[in-house]
């Protein structure tokens, strides 16, 4: 297994605001070797709570037998910005002040998040990304940096991902954000601030990365006796302090702000224009059960991203199912990428489970 790299970017870091960061530091993860033409890249954007470890995190899409495997690829992942996973992050030290950003660390967007991976890109010399892929804040990730580089991107999949963050979506971090600000050591200034609202943040995400259906089949109880200590409640507080042992309040609150920054139209003319920039070959996965990311938001890129092909995933698991449905998954992309390579693609409604 490759371990984490790190680069150190010389420059200001200028984010869409007009704030910098100065002394950026991108933590990532590149896994088997760049070919001799540098037509072997695969990168891949992560979701709000993962890392550049992607041979961790989306094993059976990613690994040695794989559909992107280090035989074949040259495998990128980078920890985004704001993340405590390794990247410049509001518990990172302020090198003006000395002491840690915490609730001073500058607001950024996703298209930040895009720009930073443009910077690895560059100082990895990698002229072009052969397949860009992301799900969920990876697939606004990946659409961004399509938008900003149409010819260095030459092949796209967008999971579970959206042109504009919708109402529904800010309203869900907006919930998780009241939770961790009621909470008043989120205040203190300390990296465990924040800890007790993060547990409640996690539980309400939890609810739009699930269904009604995933939780009847795995937290019913059985019989009809118990009136306290349901099963459902010990999963949610399971879930809630799982992601506090691995995660900080701060990353939460301030990528979960960037979240709802994503409109692909902004300082754009559309944002039916901006998705008509993508020039990469494009396959766009829809969840039928996500609850955060209807399908109708796919159905929309898909129209708009010229020759794009849509897929529609049935999972069980609902919005999470672009991170456990990896057997679906490597069918759907990989006749995606042999069709990529053949033929122009044609928009096409396609079930896959
Ligand atoms: C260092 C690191 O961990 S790196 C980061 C790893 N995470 C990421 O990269 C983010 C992306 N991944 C994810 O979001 C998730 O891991 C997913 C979506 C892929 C899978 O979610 P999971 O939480 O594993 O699945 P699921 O919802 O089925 O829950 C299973 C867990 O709940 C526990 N559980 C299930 N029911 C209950 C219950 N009633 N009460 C208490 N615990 C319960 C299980 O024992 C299991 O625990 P475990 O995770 O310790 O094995
Ligand atoms: N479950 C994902 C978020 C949903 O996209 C994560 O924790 O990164």
């Amino acid at each position: 297994m490759n371990s984490e790299k790190l680069h150190n970017h010389k420059k200001p870091f200028k984010l869409e605001s007009g704030k910098k960061i100065n002394d950026l530091q991108i933590a990532y993860h590149t896994f088997g070797s760049l070919n001799e033409k540098k037509d072997n890249v695969i990168w891949v954007c992560h979701a709000l709570t993962a890392n550049s470890d992607v041979f961790d995190w989306w094993k059976g899409l990613f690994g040695d037998n794989c559909l992107f495997n280090p035989k074949e690829h040259f495998i990128v992942c980078a920890n985004v910005l704001g993340s405590n996973y390794g990247t410049t992050n509001p518990l990172s030290k302020n090198k003006v002040t000395g002491l840690p950003y915490y609730l001073s660390f500058p607001e950024f967007t996703v298209r930040d998040l895009a720009a930073a991976h443009q910077i690895l890109a560059d100082y990895l010399e990698l002229p072009e990304i052969s397949l860009l892929i992301g799900g969920s804040l990876g697939g606004q990730q990946a659409m961004e940096w399509s938008i900003l580089e149409p010819h260095r991107i030459k092949k796209l999949v967008l999971i579970a991902a959206n042109a504009q963050h919708s109402a529904w979506g800010i309203a869900f971090n907006e919930s998780q954000r009241l939770a961790i600000t009621s909470d008043r050591t989120f205040y203190s200034q300390s990296p465990s601030g924040g800890k007790k609202g993060l547990k409640v943040a996690r539980s309400i995400a939890l609810l739009s990365y699930r269904t009604y259906g995933t939780y009847g089949a795995t937290q019913l109880e059985v019989g009809n006796e118990k009136v306290k200590d349901f099963k459902a409640s010990s999963y949610q507080n399971y879930q809630g302090e799982k992601l506090v042992n691995r995660f900080n309040a701060y990353s939460y609150w301030y990528l979960t702000k960037a979240m709802d920054s994503h409109n692909v139209g902004r300082k754009r003319a559309s944002i039916g224009d901006a998705l008509r920039q993508i020039k990469a070959k494009t396959l766009v996965i829809g969840i039928v059960n996500d609850v955060l990311f209807p399908l109708e938001e796919q159905q929309f890129l898909a129209k708009n991203i010229p020759g794009a092909r849509f897929a529609e995933l049935n999972s069980f698991y609902g919005h999470d199912g672009f991170l456990i449905e990896t057997e679906i998954l490597t069918k759907e992309i990989g006749t995606f990428i042999n069709n990529a390579e053949t033929e122009n693609q044609v928009i096409s409604l396609h079930k896959i489970a």
